[in-house]
């Protein structure tokens, strides 16, 4: 069942209509369905169900909120962290230590203690020196760090070049050929558990088979690592199964997704792990806004919103499609271009586009917005830090405040010699 729905003409989120969150919290407001996140949760996990042995780690950066994450503990789901700033808010969630994976080409050494001294499950190595490293202050501490190393297949995922992460010119992972020889270095350092490899490809992905030939590339490793006498128990297979954004798109779903891991990992004998981000937050959030004018264009008349590009920075990032819906349509269309307020041409959500016919005043809601979406809001033009409401049911609760501009404003300081 879909949790955003009409019912008596005006859009809800679960059994809440969005006009009563926006009048009580304001706008723009990112609104989460958190039965939708459960319900996400559990499809991505049946669709591993052939696979004996699976470990879920939710990719915190998706959606990093302290409610979605509580929501996620309850499926069972630990996570991928990329900061100590993520770990302390799995942490902070009710995950275990030991259900978190740490990922990320820059970890720095504070980070590399701050886990180690937490005792996370894993961490994925970006570079050899990254395990030598690791090893020397776990050992130093009397500690053992579970690692795999994440290599780099060369595959390109045929997503967008800014979340493409599995080319070799890019910065993730070691070259996969060069991967046994630091598998020889390193697994023999007392500090370090080189348990198997790592490997994410990006971000986005509508297609299957970039994956599928990555994960046979894994595959062969696999092998010539057990042939050259490493012991190998997990293998971590990253995220980035696409979602539909536009009506009409068609991503992979997760039965088919499963289904591929099973028959490419048939004869691994290996623990998995699954990093999923998007799979889960992007349809379990919507964000909403208000139209402030509807300003005469050239072709088109320009939809100015109160939700920019540091509210939802997709559209200028990667010119990402969201798709936008009033929340009390009237049946009639009009084409315009959808803006926000922010001083830059960039802060533009559509141009040319078929949208509900909407009047200054009108509440509309930009989907697919529970990904990467409000954890990567901005303050810029000296905005607020927009808020963010979980909905379960007929209940609701603002998940994060809107940050007022006085309260970051509050956090500077102008030095004593330039007061007069
Ligand atoms: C290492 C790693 N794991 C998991 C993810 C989650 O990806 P997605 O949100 O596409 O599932 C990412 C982001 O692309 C990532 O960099
Ligand atoms: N921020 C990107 C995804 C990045 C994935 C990070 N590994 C997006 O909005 O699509």
């Amino acid at each position: 069942m879909d949790h955003f729905h009409f019912s008596n003409g005006e859009l809800h989120v679960e059994d809440v209509p969005v006009s009563k969150i926006a009048a009580d919290v304001g706008t723009p407001v990112y609104i989460y369905s958190a039965s939708t996140f459960r319900r996400h949760a559990q499809v991505f996990r049946e669709g591993l169900s052939a696979l004996p042995r699976v470990h879920l780690a939710y990719a915190i950066k998706a959606n990093p909120n302290l409610a979605v994450l509580r929501v996620l503990a309850d499926e069972g789901y630990g996570a991928d962290v990329v900061s100590v700033g993520e770990m302390r808010r799995a942490l902070a969630a009710g995950m275990k230590a030991e259900d978190i994976v740490f990922s990320g080409v820059g970890k720095t050494r504070a980070e590399l203690v701050a886990a180690l001294e937490a005792g996370i499950g894993q961490f994925n190595l970006e570079l050899e020196e990254e395990g030598a490293v690791l090893a020397e202050l776990a050992h130093a501490r009397g500690l053992v760090a579970p690692a795999t190393l994440r290599v780099n297949p060369d595959v390109d995922a045929g997503t967008h070049a800014k979340i493409s992460t599995g080319r070799k010119e890019n910065k993730f992972g070691v070259p996969i050929d060069q991967a046994l020889g630091m598998f020889d270095r390193l697994a023999g350092l007392p500090g370090i558990d080189l348990k198997g490899v790592a490997c994410h490809i990006g971000s986005q992905l509508g297609d299957l088979a970039p994956l599928e030939a990555a994960y046979k590339r894994v595959g062969e490793l696999v092998a010539e690592l057990r042939g050259a006498g490493h012991r190998i128990s997990r293998v971590d297979l990253g995220g980035g199964l696409g979602v539909p954004y536009k009506p009409g798109d068609v991503m992979p779903a997760p039965a088919a997704y499963g289904e591929m891991v099973a028959r490419v990992t048939s004869d691994w004998d290996v623990e998995l792990m699954f990093e999923p981000g998007r799979v889960i937050a992007g349809n379990a959030g919507v964000l909403a806004t208000e139209v402030v004018w509807v300003k005469p264009g050239v072709a088109n008349p320009y939809v100015i919103v109160d939700a920019a590009m540091n509210d939802l920075a997709r559209p200028a990032l990667y010119d990402a499609y969201h798709d936008f819906v009033a929340v009390k349509p009237t049946g009639e269309t009009m084409m315009a271009n959808i803006a926000g307020p922010v001083c830059e041409t960039g802060d533009t959500f559509a141009m040319n586009r078929e949208i509900d016919v909407v009047q200054s005043g009108d509440l509309a809601v930009f989907r697919t917005a529970g990904a990467y979406g409000a954890t990567m809001a901005s303050t810029y033009n000296s905005r607020p830090l927009v808020p963010e409401v979980m909905v379960e049911g007929d209940r609701y609760a603002v998940v994060a405040d809107r940050i007022a501009a006085e309260t970051i404003i509050a956090a500077e300081r102008v030095p004593e010699w330039l007061k007069k």
